[in-house]
């Protein structure tokens, strides 16, 4: 594995001056720079018979997997480069946010020792490390026993890494137990005090099928293949361990976390993101994103996951008016500017006032999530859009699964509590939830959260 801090991993890029514009994406944050990205003798064949000779394959050494990469660097180019998975921080949080998304929370199987816990992170971390990297798990496709099943189920055969990043996180109860007065595997004395389940909120509707799980793993990658492939082979490896208790395919991300990407949009068609933590505000992330010195060490430089399935009824949004829609959100629908004027990266002006009514409304989604409102906490957040199908009333099953980032899970459900006279609710009904501490990245030789066994 390569040594070189990027973006994903590692080291913050430099912090960028604020501002409304675009600075340039920072020195670093090419995604290129992790695991060289190996093709399977098939994909070789594979890329060869598509013209891709010109490729330099038939160069020095690591030159054709540095083409390669470096080939795919950039944001939309299809995703032959790879994020490395160790670090000081885990990949996937303030990676530039890739497409797709196959997000799964696990339960752990009763039964289930300290040990086999153990071995089974140990197993996942290096399975991890295989498929961040574009390669198989294990021996791949060909068992060395073919009376065996393969070690990998074989379809991202010949896709590479697709940037693919995977992010765990560890629930409460692995810590207390289901019941919260256990210690299942030794590790209750190192449960950080922050670390508290998340409380009811006022409008909650949620479904016990599509929340918790004492594990969780998001993967996110440019191709949906590479995503589910991932999580497919994850579930596979924890057999007998731990098995899937739910799991969500996110498509679109709603989120920039660089300032090199540009803003996409939510389902309601606003865009989604503008007023971000972004991965170049290195003092922010330290800030809102990382644990620090407050959490026992096994968590320092980690952060907390929320993950909240939101239902956007979207047929009654869609009968509501351009001018409706935009008060909701305090925001204009093309531009995404504050109703208060100024282009999409300029800063709300809440006490602006035509004829003594305010501008933006008191209860729009931006000054109710605003951090004015919210004693200046911020939240990085990663979220994707989906939709399950739909009903037998011809509507979509569609949403917004919200993920974000903190250092302390109070900051979520700070902001949480300020959105329950969100003109938003109208339209949305969070369905689902989930509270994860993440730890930091695996150093070279380890496995993800070593330290808290220790
Ligand atoms: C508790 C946190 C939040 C939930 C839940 C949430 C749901 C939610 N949000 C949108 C769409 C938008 N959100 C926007 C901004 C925004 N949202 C949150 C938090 C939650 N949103 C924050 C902290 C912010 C930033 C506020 C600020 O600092 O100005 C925006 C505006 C554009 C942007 O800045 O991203 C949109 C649009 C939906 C559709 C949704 C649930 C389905
Ligand atoms: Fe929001």
């Amino acid at each position: 594995m390569a040594d070189t801090p990027t973006l994903a991993g590692e080291a913050a890029p430099p912090e960028e001056p604020g501002g409304s514009g675009r600075p340039e994406e920072p020195a670093g944050s090419a995604v290129g720079g992790g695991a060289p990205f190996r093709p399977s003798r098939r994909g070789l064949f594979g890329l060869l018979g598509a013209g891709a000779a010109g490729l330099a394959l038939g160069g020095a050494g690591g030159a054709a997997a540095a083409t390669l990469a470096a080939g795919a660097a950039s944001e939309g180019a299809g995703g032959r480069a790879a994020v490395p998975l160790r670090g000081a921080h885990q990949a996937g949080i303030v990676t530039p946010a890739q497409d797709r998304l196959h997000f799964a929370a696990f339960s752990v199987v009763s039964g289930t020792s300290r040990d086999d816990l153990i071995a089974l992170l140990r197993d996942w971390t290096a399975a991890a490390e295989s498929l961040t990297g574009g390669r198989p798990v294990g021996t791949g496709v060909e068992p060395e026993n073919p009376l065996l099943p393969p070690d990998d189920t074989g379809e991202a055969e010949g896709l590479g890494p697709g940037r693919l990043t995977l992010t765990f996180g560890l629930g409460r109860e692995l810590f207390v137990g289901a019941d919260g007065e256990g210690d299942p595997y030794g590790i209750r004395d190192r449960l950080p005090a922050q670390f508290e389940p998340l409380p009811s909120f006022a409008l909650d509707l949620l479904e016990e099928s599509l929340s918790g799980g004492e594990l969780c793993v998001q993967a996110c990658a440019d191709d949906p293949q590479i995503a589910v492939h991932a999580i497919r082979n994850l579930a596979r490896i924890a057999v007998g361990r731990a098995h899937l208790k739910w799991s969500q395919l996110g498509f679109g991300r709603t989120a920039s976390t660089s300032r090199a990407q540009d803003t996409p949009r939510n389902l309601f068609g606003f865009k989604d993101g503008t007023a971000n933590v972004m991965a170049e505000e290195r003092d922010a992330l330290e800030e809102f994103v990382w644990v620090g010195e407050e959490a026992p060490e096994w968590l320092r430089g980690g952060s907390y996951l929320v993950a909240r399935k939101i239902l956007m009824t979207i047929e009654n949004w869609d009968r509501t008016s351009l001018a409706e829609q935009e008060r909701v959100f305090g925001r204009t629908k093309l531009e995404g500017g504050p109703l208060s004027g100024g282009a999409e990266f300029d800063a709300p002006d809440f006490a602006a006032a035509k004829s003594g009514a305010p501008l933006i409304d008191p209860e729009s989604h931006v000054r109710l999530a605003h951090p004015e409102q919210n004693g200046g906490v911020r939240l990085l957040r990663r979220g994707y859009n989906y939709v399950d199908g739909s009903n037998e009333l011809g509507q979509l099953g569609a949403g917004l699964f919200f993920i974000s980032f903190q250092r302390d899970p109070a900051a979520f459900v700070r902001v949480q509590r300020s959105l329950r006279h969100d003109l938003l609710n109208e339209y949305i009904r969070h369905i689902g939830s989930g509270l994860w501490a993440v730890p930091p990245g695996a150093a070279k030789g380890e496995f993800l959260a070593q330290a808290l066994f220790e």
